[in-house]
């Protein structure tokens, strides 16, 4: 018998390949709207600060190439064809579709590398990817819409922290507060019934629950430079507050709404939440990111394959 052949379009937000391309990555993020000259320079200060350039491109192709290859090793019945499409650099999503269609592709499953559906993220990729499709016909694309409640993901954090308390001293893990954020988002997402901060208190209530931790908050970080409201509190003041008015003197930071090594783990919390912690004296921890670590690629598989059966 014969293999159905699938395509696999995995999606991620993409990163500046080099310094040149910082401007019109950035403006690309603004809908086309060039920063301001000390904006951009402040996004450019930030990248020289983790390195120069981000890890984040090599780790969505590593994520990538690896969920297509294990899916194709643990399962005879499918043949699954890999392609990457990002929402603000190029392979954009739509040159992904474009390139499913031409190589003949008629079913596709999407997968987008960020665990908790939003307006503003996991609907616009699977938007963007339907739309081409609908517009070149013949490619039809199931999309999962989130997969943060996945059992393997779960102990994937549950797992680092376990591992993490194990380093603290007694004292430590007496005074110690878990962290669970992700990328905060304009506060108007809440009036329109968005799902995401919801989903963001189901995952660490499950993360914690796994893990034993009891002592855990969840928050946001990496707002936008922008006047409207933001989903708060901010990861920043947040450690500042638990700090001060709960005696917590260790902080673990999870930001489970992210998947991997980049800007905003790598200087938001790597840098920004330590300069806090080390002002205060407390003691930092950041638990490995998933990147294309073997167990969270098996996690991402079982994603996509058991969205295919309920999907049939
Ligand atoms: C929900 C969400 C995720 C998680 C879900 C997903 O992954 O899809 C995410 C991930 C990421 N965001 C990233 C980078 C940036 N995001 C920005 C700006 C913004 N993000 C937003 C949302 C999100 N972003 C929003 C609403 C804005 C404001 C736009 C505006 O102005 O209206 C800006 C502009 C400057 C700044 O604000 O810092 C940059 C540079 C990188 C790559 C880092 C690297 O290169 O290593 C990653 C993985
Ligand atoms: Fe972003």
């Amino acid at each position: 018998m014969s293999k159905k052949k699938m395509g696999l379009l995995v999606m991620a937000y993409g990163t500046p390949y080099k310094e040149e391309d910082i401007e019109r990555y950035y403006t690309h993020i603004r809908h086309g709207r060039k920063p301001a000259p000390e904006a951009l320079q402040d996004l450019k200060d930030r990248y020289e600060a983790i390195g120069g350039i981000s890890p984040l491109a090599k780790i969505t192709l590593d994520q990538a190439e690896n969920l297509e290859k294990n899916l194709n090793d643990i399962q005879d019945d499918i043949e699954f064809k890999m392609y990457l499409g990002l929402k603000h650099i190029e392979p954009f999503v739509e040159d992904a579709v474009k390139q499913m269609h031409e190589d003949g592709i008629t079913e596709a499953v999407s997968i987008v590398l960020a665990p908790h559906f939003s307006t503003f993220s996991v609907k616009s990729y699977n938007g963007r990817a339907k739309e081409e499709a609908e517009k070149l016909g013949g490619l039809t694309i199931t999309s999962v819409e989130s997969w943060y409640t996945e059992p393997k993901f779960i102990t994937y954090w549950a797992d680092r922290l376990k591992e993490t308390f194990e380093k603290m001293t007694q004292q430590e893990k007496d005074s110690a507060i878990l962290v669970v954020s992700a990328h905060s988002l304009p506060e108007k997402i809440i009036a329109n019934g968005d799902p995401y901060p919801q989903q963001l208190q189901e995952t660490a209530d499950l993360i914690a629950e796994a893990a034993g931790v009891k002592k855990y908050v969840t928050g946001w970080q990496s707002a936008g430079n922008t006047p409207e409201p933001w989903l708060g509190p901010d990861v920043q003041d947040l450690t500042r507050d638990l700090f001060e008015e709960e005696g917590y003197r260790t902080f673990v930071y999870i930001p489970v709404g992210f998947v991997a090594d980049h800007l905003e783990v790598l200087f938001d919390n790597d840098y920004e939440c330590k300069v806090i912690t080390d002002e205060l004296g407390a003691s930092y921890y950041r638990p490995e990111m998933p990147n294309a670590k073997p167990e969270f690629i098996d996690c991402l598989s079982t994603v996509v394959l058991k969205h295919l059966k309920e999907n049939k």
